[in-house]
């Protein structure tokens, strides 16, 4: 009955609730016999459990719906036996604890039967106060997580074949455990699990014969170039240098680089990119000469906007080793001299993102959204939200987004939802889906729920073993509204001062808190570099960080 002041003063349904308490106890003259202090301390409850348990009483929680019941733990770990809903939680507990019995809340009858049953029967009392101390354990938080963590060790990866590594050699050791798996050694939980997966029944690519193609013949040529890629280097391959690499053997090159620089700048205008890269490509222009660092430039543009903004910005796909494009909802590498273009894109990455990925259905939703979207103010009935063919693919829906002032583009207009409230209505049709306002307001990617520029790079670690902490992520002062997805995490972050500064404000309202809440800004894995900085302040943040040395 917790703690009270003044029973008018308390919520309405918790003071109806002891008001009936109350009058049940009046009406069977239970003066004397039961007790419900006015106010207790957290400190106090263990006395109370073990009290009832010192009496051989009973814990008794008959609610309808019991989501979790901390409480029939607690119970049990004073050894007081329980009698407890069938509805929810309590089921759990008893299948590990074993230590009471389950009533039907609404059956009056089978609560007071359990409850004398409990009383009465001694040695059925004493034998479940005695399996609720041996067992309790099992609630303890390192059995909660050796249990969870051998959950998810036994899971099958969906592509086994990935954990093949037959060129041996010098790309990272895929059966050290990485991240979290290192750290179930690191609490000594003496997990025994492989992280071979189902190596025996997929040792040899099933979708690959001998020569690296495809068994049904019906992939396109550029599938069949990301599938014999997908074999891993070659031998051949991955004894060249960043700048040997020959057609045919180069994918993918980040598998051999020592660091992996990602380039998630969401500037302001197109300049600002090309100078910033400059900058980064500058800092480190030794060790890329030596093929140590890899590039990613990861963008909520399009493959085909990358390849003109490289064109324009003098730079050659070949600078970097992979582009992970419309907001992290398609990976490409480069691929210098293949038949097909410049860029080859990861369709595994498609099947790794596409959980419950609305497709065709939600495109329309979308649409429909975007038509009701109109500048009712200037009484023009103007569509404000346009969807754009053009820059949308099978995993991305894009819209563009008029400016309600002319020749501002970095604006979103009043009428546009903020991100949170899109994200809601989406919600609220039962559609999945991750909503990002980019290009500083002028542009909305909708992409799988499961995809992200964040996702794009552990999925380079469960696919090539791309070590996480040994990326940096480069980010400006703002961003898109995915921006946040991007600091934190096990990889390095050097936020460029200066840069995406002025990002449109009203793209993060989707938070109402400062960055600083969620982000440990102070972290040793974070580096800010100097207000507009140089080449070399971006080294001494490098080097801050370990990743290069003096
Ligand atoms: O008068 C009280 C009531 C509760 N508690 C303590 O508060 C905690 C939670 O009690 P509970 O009544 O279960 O809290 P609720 O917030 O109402 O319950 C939610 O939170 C619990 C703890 O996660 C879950 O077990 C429940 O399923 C979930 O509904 C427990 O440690 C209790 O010992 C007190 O100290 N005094
Ligand atoms: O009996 P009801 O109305 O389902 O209420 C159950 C609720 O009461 C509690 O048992 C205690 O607050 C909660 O854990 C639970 O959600």
């Amino acid at each position: 009955m917790g703690n009270r002041d003044e029973i008018d003063e308390m919520p309405s349904t918790n003071a109806s609730v002891l008001l009936s308490v109350l009058k049940l106890i009046d009406k069977y003259d239970l003066y004397g016999q039961v007790a419900y202090p006015k106010h207790h301390k957290q400190a106090d409850v263990p006395d109370i459990y073990r009290l009832a348990a010192k009496t051989k009483g009973v814990f008794i929680n008959p609610a309808f719906i019991e989501p979790f019941g901390l409480t029939l733990i607690e119970a049990a770990a004073y050894g007081l036996p329980m009698v407890a809903t069938k509805n929810g939680g309590p089921v759990d507990i008893h299948r590990v604890l074993d230590n009471g019995l389950l009533i039907d809340p609404h059956d009056q009858q089978s609560i007071a039967n359990a409850l004398l049953k409990l009383v009465a029967d001694k040695q059925l009392w004493a034998k479940c106060r005695q399996n609720g101390l041996k067992n309790i354990h099992l609630f303890s938080w390192p059995e909660h997580c050796k249990t969870y963590l051998s959950r998810i060790a036994a899971c099958k990866p969906r592509h086994p074949q990935w954990q093949q590594t037959d060129d041996g050699g010098d790309t990272s050791d895929l059966d050290s455990p990485g991240d979290s798996l290192r750290d179930i050694h690191d609490i000594s939980l003496n997990l025994k699990f492989s992280m071979d997966g189902d190596k025996g029944a997929s040792g040899n690519d099933s979708y690959l014969d001998s020569e690296g193609n495809l068994g049904d013949g019906n992939k396109s040529k550029l599938e069949h170039a990301v599938m014999a890629w997908s074999r891993g280097v070659s031998k051949e391959s991955r004894k060249s240098d960043r700048g040997e690499q020959s057609q045919g053997s180069v994918f993918p090159a980040l598998r051999r680089r020592k660091h992996i620089f990602v380039i998630a700048l969401d500037c302001d205008d197109i300049n600002s990119l090309v100078e910033a890269i400059r900058k980064i490509f500058a800092s480190v222009e030794k060790e890329t000469t030596q093929g140590l660092i890899g590039f990613i430039l990861s963008t909520s543009l399009t493959i085909t906007e990358i390849e003109s903004f490289l064109a324009s910005g003098g730079f050659n796909p070949s600078d970097f080793d992979a582009f992970i494009c419309n907001s992290g909802s398609e990976l490409y590498y480069s691929a210098p001299g293949a038949e097909d273009g410049p860029f080859v894109v990861d369709f595994y990455y498609h099947s790794h993102i596409e959980y419950r990925w609305g497709g065709e259905g939600l495109r329309k939703t979308l649409v429909r959204w975007a038509s009701s979207v109109v500048d009712k103010k200037t009484g023009s009935e103007e569509h404000i939200v346009i969807p754009s063919e053009q820059l949308s693919t099978n995993y991305c829906y894009a819209f563009k987004l008029q400016s309600q002032k002319p020749g501002l583009i970095s604006f979103v207009p009043v009428q546009v939802p903020p991100v949170k409230e899109l994200r809601k209505a989406l919600r609220i049709q039962a559609l999945r889906c991750h909503v990002v306002y980019c290009q500083n307001g002028s542009r909305i990617n909708v992409i799988p729920v499961l995809a992200s520029r964040s996702q794009a790079l552990r999925y380079l670690y469960v696919r090539w073993g791309v070590e996480l902490t040994n990326m940096v992520v480069f980010t400006g002062e703002s961003g898109d509204t995915d921006y946040e997805g991007l600091l934190g995490g096990v990889h390095k972050t050097v936020v460029l001062k200066g840069v995406c500064s002025s990002a449109n404000s009203q793209l993060h309202l989707n938070r109402s808190y400062p960055l600083s809440d969620v982000i440990a800004t102070d972290s040793p894995n974070v580096s800010y570099t100097a207000e507009d900085s140089s080449s070399s302040d971006i080294r001494d943040s490098l080097q801050k960080l370990g990743c290069i040395k003096a």
